[in-house]
């Protein structure tokens, strides 16, 4: 494990970016391609190690997959050519690679077995083994299937009707993904609107899905098609450029091809509402996701209240977000983000310690946090947990530190932005 010092910036972030691919659009790129009969080619692909055990855990099924840099090419052979590994799969700290693939281990007749790191062995996966089991899916794992290790003794499922019990897009598309393959119809009781990228991408993959108001419906046996895909930007990687410029003084950046799904976009609402000034053009669609540019400068921000429907679309972001609350004027609050606490570390124990450690005033809550604004921040260590958006948050946070910020263990942040720390020394000249 490694740290890295950083310097407070001697004058503002300015240039032009374009952020790596997305994190969740680029693993359900891998696993639609590798189901589907046909080759299929992928660009702009995230080479982050997330989507890497996504990448590996098919190539332990037998699939071809060739990566170049952020190219890559699936050869699908279809379903019926997919066999047994032979050895567990590693999952890594992948939280999407777990629960998607479980969705789909259950639901091939195989046997598989399926482990992770010690982060990712800590968080639930009963949230998806429960839902599977109603159909009939045979997954059995430490402490009854709540924790990795898991093994599936894959088989035909049956469709079914499942009400979900968290706000969760992972757990939506394992179910997704499960009746797909699924004799039978399934249906789906979404418990509040969350990332759509599954739907979008089995629209890509020739999957047919209806999908009325929480309700998606899903009949089984469904073969995806090859199909060829340009991953947008991860907006979730943007965010901590976006709040960069927004609290640096003298700043001004753009940030090119940029993912700006409306279910995923939160960031830039919550940063409007702060008073940032932020603009959104050159606005495209790329293949079945909305892309564009995104331009930011220094910005006086307020205090303000976040929750509800507002923080599935912006989960991940929250950690950066509470670092630009510290630079508010006045208080924020964030509330319903219980979440947060299963996530790679608990991430609201781990932003208030950090935050504070740093000179900020932060409260921890239940379900989120309490920030009060605006505070001069010290500088100090960082402990990043292992954790790749509180790594890239004490980054981000070194921008406006009177003194040095140490980020410890660094390399974590190669799990969702493995040139991170380029594009910082980019816009930092
Ligand atoms: O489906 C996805 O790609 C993701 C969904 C979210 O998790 P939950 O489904 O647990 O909310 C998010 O935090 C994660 O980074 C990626
Ligand atoms: C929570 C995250 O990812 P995952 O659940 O895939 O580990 C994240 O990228 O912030």
């Amino acid at each position: 494990m490694s740290e890295i010092k950083l310097q407070p910036a001697s004058t503002g972030i300015k240039g032009t970016l374009s952020v790596p691919g997305d994190k969740s659009i680029s693993h359900r790129s891998i696993i639609f391609s590798a189901l589907a009969e046909g080759t299929s080619h992928i660009s702009n692909f995230l080479t982050g190690e997330d989507c890497l055990r996504t990448v590996q855990a098919f190539r332990e099924f037998g699939v071809e997959i060739k990566q170049e840099g952020t190219n890559v090419t699936v050869q699908g052979k279809g379903l019926d050519a997919l066999r047994a590994p032979v050895n567990p799969i590693y999952f890594g700290n992948s939280g999407t690679t777990a629960r998607l693939m479980s969705g789909v281990l259950s639901a091939l007749p195989l046997f598989s077995t399926a482990y992770g790191d010690p982060s990712l062995s800590k968080r639930p996966m009963d949230r998806v083994v429960e839902p599977l089991s109603e159909m009939g899916a045979e997954i059995t794992g430490r402490e009854k299937g709540k924790f990795l290790p898991l093994a599936f003794n894959g088989q035909k499922l049956r469709g079914a009707t499942i009400e979900m019990k968290v706000k969760s897009a992972q757990v939506k598309s394992a179910l997704l993904l499960a009746g797909m393959l699924a004799e039978g119809e399934t249906v789906i009781y979404e418990k509040g609107i969350t990332r759509n990228h599954t739907e979008m991408l089995m629209s890509q993959y020739g999957i047919s899905l209806d999908k009325q108001g929480n309700k998606l419906t899903i009949s089984g046996n469904q073969q995806p098609q090859a199909s060829n895909l340009t991953v947008p930007g991860d907006i979730s990687s943007a965010a901590f450029f976006i709040v960069a410029a927004a609290i640096t003084p003298n700043s001004s950046i753009s940030i090119e091809n940029v993912g700006l799904n409306p279910t995923r976009d939160g960031i830039i609402t919550a940063l409007k509402k702060m008073g940032a000034h932020i603009e959104v053009d050159q606005v495209e669609k790329v293949g079945h996701e909305p892309v564009g540019r995104v331009y930011v400068k220094t910005s006086e921000l307020k205090g303000c209240t976040f929750e509800g429907e507002l923080i599935p679309n912006l989960i991940d972001e929250i950690p950066i977000l509470a670092l630009a609350a510290t630079q508010a004027e006045g208080t924020t609050y964030i509330k319903d983000a219980k979440e947060l606490r299963v996530k790679e570390t608990d991430r609201i124990e781990a932003v208030v310690t950090n935050l504070r450690k740093l000179g900020a005033e932060v409260e921890p809550t239940e379900d989120g946090m309490i920030i009060s604004g605006k505070n001069k921040l010290t500088g100090g260590s960082v402990d990043s947990y292992g954790d790749h958006r509180i790594g890239m948050m004490g980054a981000i946070a070194s921008l406006i530190t009177e003194g040095t910020v140490l980020i410890q263990d660094k390399e974590c942040i190669n799990i969702s932005y493995p040139n991170f720390f380029d594009h910082l020394k980019k816009v930092c000249k």
